[in-house]
């Protein structure tokens, strides 16, 4: 069943959820407007006849967000979910469903059908996901704790801490230093594999592959994000089945921190993102200048190294 959802996005970068009403498959639910393609339609025809039947609007524009595969007990379906941002009209209920609109950080997730849960991540997560280099030497910790600090103030919102040379503790520290930075400026910090001082912080945590296949479910709470690193369809749908937030998945490209691995390139990444159920970020081989073509193979935007930093 191939099933078209808008976020409707207004000038205050709000977001318009209705409630499924009683009676239908999730009542009760808060779901993006929209519904299934009828037979011979493409998904902007039902996405403009969705609108116009549930809202009464006409849509202007629309491009697409994300595409998420769902399995519900009784039925599989395509959820295509299109981000509109401009439209004629004034939303109103025109099927008796309760409607509000809510900054996509303020909605709570629990309340949302279980599908559109990676589209609510779609909508929060940026285009670019700065990595810390691996060989950082604890010596550097200052200008390590300068470079997070400024890339947050220029504009970085999700950034990973992976300083394997470091002491955890010291990892923990450096977090801990730029946390009220990263609040004030609304980024999240991820650490790299630290379960546990993720908890205590509460930050982010971004799993190994080993890690990955070890654990059997979710390991922080909702508000705190986890990502996965995955390489392939198998670990993306365990990360998937954690209900992990997001997934990188690498390498994209050739790139200096693996030079023996082999690139998946875009096609083959674009099948394994498409196929997946939460946002992917391509990694490997990419720069920041890079997410426009990213998203066009279907990332959510593109994690690096090099370049992602202002030193660099
Ligand atoms: N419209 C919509 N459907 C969703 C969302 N998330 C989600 O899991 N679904 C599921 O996708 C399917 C779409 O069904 P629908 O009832 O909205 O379709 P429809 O408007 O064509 O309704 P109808 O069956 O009354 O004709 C349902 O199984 C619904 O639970 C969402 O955000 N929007």
């Amino acid at each position: 069943m191939h099933v078209v959802a808008a976020a409707l996005i207004d000038a205050d970068g709000r977001l318009l959820l209705a409630q499924r009403p009683p009676g239908k498959h999730l009542a009760g639910a808060w779901e993006f407007p929209g519904g299934k393609l009828e037979a011979g339609e493409t998904p902007l025809a039902a996405l403009a006849r969705e609108l116009d039947e549930e809202l009464g609007v006409a849509v202007e524009q629309a491009t697409p967000l994300i595409r998420i595969p769902w399995r519900y007990n009784h039925h599989e379906l395509l959820l295509d979910a299109w981000c509109v941002t401009r439209w004629r009209g004034e939303p109103r209920s025109l099927e008796g469903q309760a409607l509000r609109w809510q900054l996509p950080i303020d909605v709570d997730q629990a309340l949302l059908a279980p599908a559109d849960r990676p589209l609510l991540q779609a909508l929060r997560l940026p285009k670019s996901y700065p990595i810390t280099p691996a060989d950082a030497p604890l010596v550097q910790r200052d200008h390590w704790r300068e470079q997070l600090a400024a890339a947050i103030v220029h504009g970085e919102r999700l950034l990973q801490l992976r300083l394997p040379l470091w002491p955890r503790d010291a990892v923990r520290e450096l977090a801990a230093d730029l946390l009220p930075l990263a609040e004030r400026y609304g980024a999240q910090l991820l650490l790299n594999e630290d379960i546990d001082g993720a908890r205590a912080l509460g930050v982010g945590v971004h799993l190994k592959k080993a890690q990955l296949v070890t654990l059997a479910e979710r390991p922080l709470p909702w508000r705190q994000l986890i990502a996965a690193s995955c390489h392939d369809a198998e670990e993306l749908a365990h990360a998937v089945a954690l209900g992990a937030d997001f997934a990188t998945l690498s390498p994209v490209a050739t790139t200096a921190s693996h030079p023996g691995a082999t690139p998946l390139g875009w096609p083959a990444f674009h099948a394994l993102a498409e196929a997946a159920a939460l946002p992917v970020y391509a990694l490997g081989g990419m720069g920041p200048s890079m997410s426009r073509e990213a998203c066009a193979a279907g990332a959510q935007g593109v994690a690096g190294i090099g370049g992602f930093w202002p030193d660099s």
